[in-house]
């Protein structure tokens, strides 16, 4: 299976030549698709209902095969290889997980090890440490899949998905079908996996803050199976390609583009303490607690360098001096930002994304 795809650093990993897909109905779902994925990273297809997302991504492991054109992974031409061998080389992980409900969390994950030639008790207990990879407890293993919550029957998926230690893991709308609490969990989770597996990803969803947040490029498609633009998100939201792309954006495109932006580089000055009409109270080990004044308290959430620009505003517009507690990794006070300083940053960063794009 390692044969099937053994690129170099810095190799193209995904590469579609010209191609097109025309189901036997007539329909044209993908139209003269180019567009090379680099190894590693993750390439979100974003676009409405029907613009072709799912079939692009289920012809990079030949669930579906184009009418023309040519799809290579790792250098290889997919259609010169053995299709069963490719899919089972490439993870792939669907809205409903598509667990085998008749065989236990456990024996789910263990599936794939086994397909490819390890022993059961191998294949068992490479199972049992992609569970806990994923954030799920040993327990959750010796359960049917009906007895999981959707969030944790996702995780399973990802779990199976990984199994093989594919360079290359096909996502289609994922996390589409749990709540908002748990998809922002879930993509954290994803988040930290690709942090320490760096796989190329090629991940499908409607949701465009999930596309800005997990996205390292995101693919706009729309109806007809037109790519419209490749880019990175911050190039994206600073330089939508044509008015189909903005729309598809949104109003808030300004304040998704502030979300990917830190607050690191805003100048920060010395807290009020005493004198003015607010204190920021601090415990001993100079940790903001909240704002004090004559007429009472108001909680205060300090931010990080690493928090975005976008909380920053939310803060210090929640904030009754217009003043962001600032604090360090251990959450000790650095000092203060205002409400100007967040802004003037904001407009500066926005306009030098736009000269960047
Ligand atoms: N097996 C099929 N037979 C005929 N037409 C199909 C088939 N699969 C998809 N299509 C059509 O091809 C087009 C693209 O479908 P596809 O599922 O790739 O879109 P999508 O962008 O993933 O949509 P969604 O976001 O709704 O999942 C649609 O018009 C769809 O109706």
């Amino acid at each position: 299976m390692h044969e099937v795809i053994q690129p170099g650093k810095g190799h193209l990993m995904i590469q579609f030549d010209a191609v097109h897909k025309r189901f036997p109905n007539g329909a044209e779902a993908v139209h003269d698709l180019s567009l090379d994925l680099p190894e590693g990273g993750v390439t979100v297809l974003v676009g409405s209902s029907g613009c072709g997302k799912t079939t692009t991504l289920r012809m990079i492991n030949r669930m579906v095969e184009p009418t023309s054109g040519t799809i290579r992974v790792g250098g290889k031409d997919v259609q010169q290889q053995d299709a069963a061998e490719l899919r089972r080389s490439i993870g792939y992980v669907i809205q409903q997980a598509g667990l085998f409900p008749h065989r236990t969390v456990l024996d789910n994950v263990a599936t794939v090890p086994l397909l490819l030639g390890h022993g059961r008790k191998q294949a068992r207990a490479r199972a049992a440490g992609l569970l806990e990879t994923v954030g799920l407890a040993a327990d959750v293993g010796k359960r049917y899949p009906h007895q999981l919550s959707g969030g944790q029957q996702q995780r399973v998926g990802v779990a199976r998905a990984l199994a093989a230690d594919p360079p290359v893991l096909l996502m289609d709308e994922p996390f589409g079908a749990v709540d908002p609490v748990v998809r922002s969990q879930l993509q954290d989770e994803l988040l930290r996996l690709q942090e320490e597996l760096n796989k190329t990803i090629v991940f499908v969803t409607h949701d465009i803050d999930e596309a800005v947040r997990l996205g390292d490029r995101i693919a706009v498609f729309r109806t007809g199976g037109h790519l419209v633009q490749c880019s990175s998100p911050t190039e994206l939201l600073a330089r939508p390609a044509d008015d189909f792309v903005a729309g598809f954006l949104g109003a808030e495109r300004g304040l998704k583009l502030l979300s990917l932006r830190t607050l690191a580089a805003v100048p920060q000055g010395p807290a009020p303490g005493g004198g003015g009409t607010w204190t920021l109270v601090l415990d001993e080990a100079r940790k903001p607690l909240h704002w004090a004044s004559e007429d009472g308290e108001v909680p205060v959430r300090p931010l990080k360098d690493t928090d975005s620009l976008l909380s920053a505003l939310n803060e210090s517009v929640a904030s009754p001096t217009g003043l962001i507690a600032r604090v360090d990794a251990a959450g000790t006070l650095t000092g203060v930002s205002s409400r100007d300083d967040i802004h003037s940053h904001a407009g500066q960063a926005h306009s030098e994304a736009r000269v960047a794009a």
